[in-house]
């Protein structure tokens, strides 16, 4: 592709003319250059990509975007653009390279801190069994029709999401639904998306480590919602309070669901047990197979969803009724004596964990026990460490502290500070076991009624020092409770 056409997308007043410049692909990151790469530079959160032009160009970029105020051009053999924001620029760079097939898809982007996995794939399942061709930008994984690939972010870089979206255009996908984090919005990862609509499940504590304060945070999801095209719909949560500050600026046209007002979406939780929730949904009432009255919200944003883009209700309700939700959510693993219903959840913010415990606290006969094994990961969000420790104790009978992807930090020190956060008089009820599997099997030998394994979900590894080794909470525990039921 020419370069000049590359920059038209810019909508720059005013460029140099490199008209025979010829471009064979575009890389954010240096060591990923090759020859013929428009290499665009971005200021970061751990070094300033600036400062690697020279590398790119050594390994054979032929044209630079940079950032004005940034980077002096002088030297530099190769033609340079400077923009006002180079993530942006990445992002529109990346929709011209792919030819905006977000132009030519139904995208749905959901955002909150919690429930966009959930939400995401019960519409990617749902509109798939509706017969549509359906593709998956989620955290656990991407798909497109058939094909599965993993994840590496909840909402990858904006090369990868237009690479991925124009795969899913070669293979005639009708609807997308995709995961839009914080970081990402930040980061303009999905500057320039052509969405049809825009979710908001809820907002609670996580992430102040890179946005700093909670406003930053609302502000970040918030600017998602800013930049939704006027003809598309925004769905929010009547029930949390940031919903209506979410939707103050949209272009979008704003729809509500509730389990507690009468809105456009409205249902009432007619039982949740620990076969699954029954609701009333416009007067219908449906059995699902999610447990937790959480996932009501969920269910009840992608049954919302389906009727925005014209489904037919009754029909979105029924495919709704046979979903299971996304891998590592509440997910099951047998115990072979029958003894411990044992599942591993992804709660890895206190309002996650609070909502699950919660629910199954609710779902225990009286006297029956909930053990909890429970970390925070390193290299993020010191202040939630403390309340998660804290709500553990308070609704579980047994809570063990253990690690969660430590990555560079020390283990020990993130678990005292979990372990501050544990009122005196809750201390007895929580052990400390700083190797995961170790903690795990503990767990299943103290032979609970309920045990819940909490933070990884999906993941398949524990991240020590900097480095992945395979781990995988379904494992761990289905062998935990296979050795247990043996000796027993
Ligand atoms: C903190 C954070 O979000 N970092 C993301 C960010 O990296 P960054 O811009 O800060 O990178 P940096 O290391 O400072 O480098 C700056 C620039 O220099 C370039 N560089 C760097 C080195 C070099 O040799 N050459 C070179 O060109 C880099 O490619 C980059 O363009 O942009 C990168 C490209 O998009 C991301 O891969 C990276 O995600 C890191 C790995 C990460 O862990 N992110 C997590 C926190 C994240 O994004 N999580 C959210 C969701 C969480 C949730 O809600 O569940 C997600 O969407 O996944
Ligand atoms: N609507 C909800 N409200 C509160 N908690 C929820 C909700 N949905 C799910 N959860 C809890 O949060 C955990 C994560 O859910 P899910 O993976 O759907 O969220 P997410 O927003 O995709 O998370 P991430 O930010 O890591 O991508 C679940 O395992 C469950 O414990
Ligand atoms: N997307 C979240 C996932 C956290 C999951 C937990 N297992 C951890 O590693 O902290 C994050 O990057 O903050
Ligand atoms: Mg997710």
């Amino acid at each position: 592709m020419q370069l000049q056409h590359l920059i038209h997308s810019l909508s720059q007043r005013s460029s140099p003319d490199f008209t025979d410049t010829q471009i064979n692909g575009i890389a954010f990151d240096s060591r990923k250059v090759q020859a013929g790469y428009l290499f665009v530079a971005i200021h970061g959160t751990q070094v300033d990509g600036h400062a690697y032009i020279q590398r790119a160009v050594d390994a054979g970029a032929v044209a630079v975007v940079a950032e004005q105020g940034r980077y002096t051009a002088d030297a530099t053999p190769v033609p340079v653009i400077l923009v006002p924001d180079s993530a942006k620029a990445l992002a529109q760079l990346a929709d011209c390279w792919y030819g905006s097939p977000s132009q030519e898809l139904q995208l749905v982007g959901v955002t909150g801190t919690n429930g966009k996995t959930t939400v995401t794939t019960l519409l990617h399942d749902l509109f798939t069994q509706l017969g549509y061709r359906a593709g998956l930008l989620s955290t656990v994984e991407i798909r497109i029709g058939k094909a599965r690939r993993s994840a590496t972010h909840t909402t990858p870089d904006a090369l990868a999401i237009q690479a991925s979206l124009s795969e899913m255009r070669d293979e005639r996908v009708d609807y997308v639904f995709m995961e839009v984090s914080s970081h990402a919005v930040h980061q303009q990862r999905t500057h320039g998306l052509h969405f049809a609509g825009g979710v908001f499940t809820n907002l609670s504590h996580d992430h102040l480590d890179y946005h700093g304060t909670f406003a930053a945070y609302l502000a970040a999801k918030k600017s998602f919602f800013d930049q939704l095209p006027t003809g598309s719909f925004a769905l929010i949560n009547a029930d949390d309070k940031r919903g209506g500050v979410m939707v103050q600026n949209t272009a979008a046209t704003v729809h509500r669901y509730s389990l507690r007002t009468l809105v456009d979406f409205h249902a009432r939780l007619l039982a949740n047990t620990s076969q699954g929730l029954q609701l009333d949904i416009a007067g219908t009432e449906v059995f699902f197979k999610l447990l937790g009255r959480f996932n009501a919200y969920n269910l009840l944003a992608a049954y919302g969803v389906a009727v925005l883009l014209d489904q037919d209700p009754q029909e979105a309700l029924v495919a709704l009724s046979a979903l299971q939700g996304a891998e590592g959510r509440m997910q099951h693993v047998t115990d072979p004596s029958g003894r411990t219903t044992a599942l591993v959840d992804y709660a890895h913010t206190p309002d996650a964990l609070e909502n699950v415990l919660q629910t199954l606290r609710s779902l225990l006969p009286s006297g029956h026990q909930l053990s909890c094994v429970v970390g925070a990961g390193g290299d993020r969000d010191r202040s939630k460490r403390p309340d998660m420790a804290r709500i553990s104790a308070e609704l579980a009978d047994q809570t063990i502290l253990t690690s969660d992807n430590p990555r560079s930090e020390s283990p020990e020190a993130i678990l005292d500070e979990m372990e501050a956060g544990v009122p005196a008089h809750l201390a007895h009820k929580v052990l400390r076991i700083t190797d995961r599997r170790q903690a795990i099997r503990t767990a299943v030998r103290l032979r609970p009624e309920v045990l819940l394994v909490a933070g990884k979900g999906h993941e398949t590894y524990q991240e020590v020092a900097g480095v992945r080794t395979p781990f995988d909470d379904r494992e761990e525990l289905a062998h935990a409770l296979n050795t247990v039921a043996r000796v027993n």
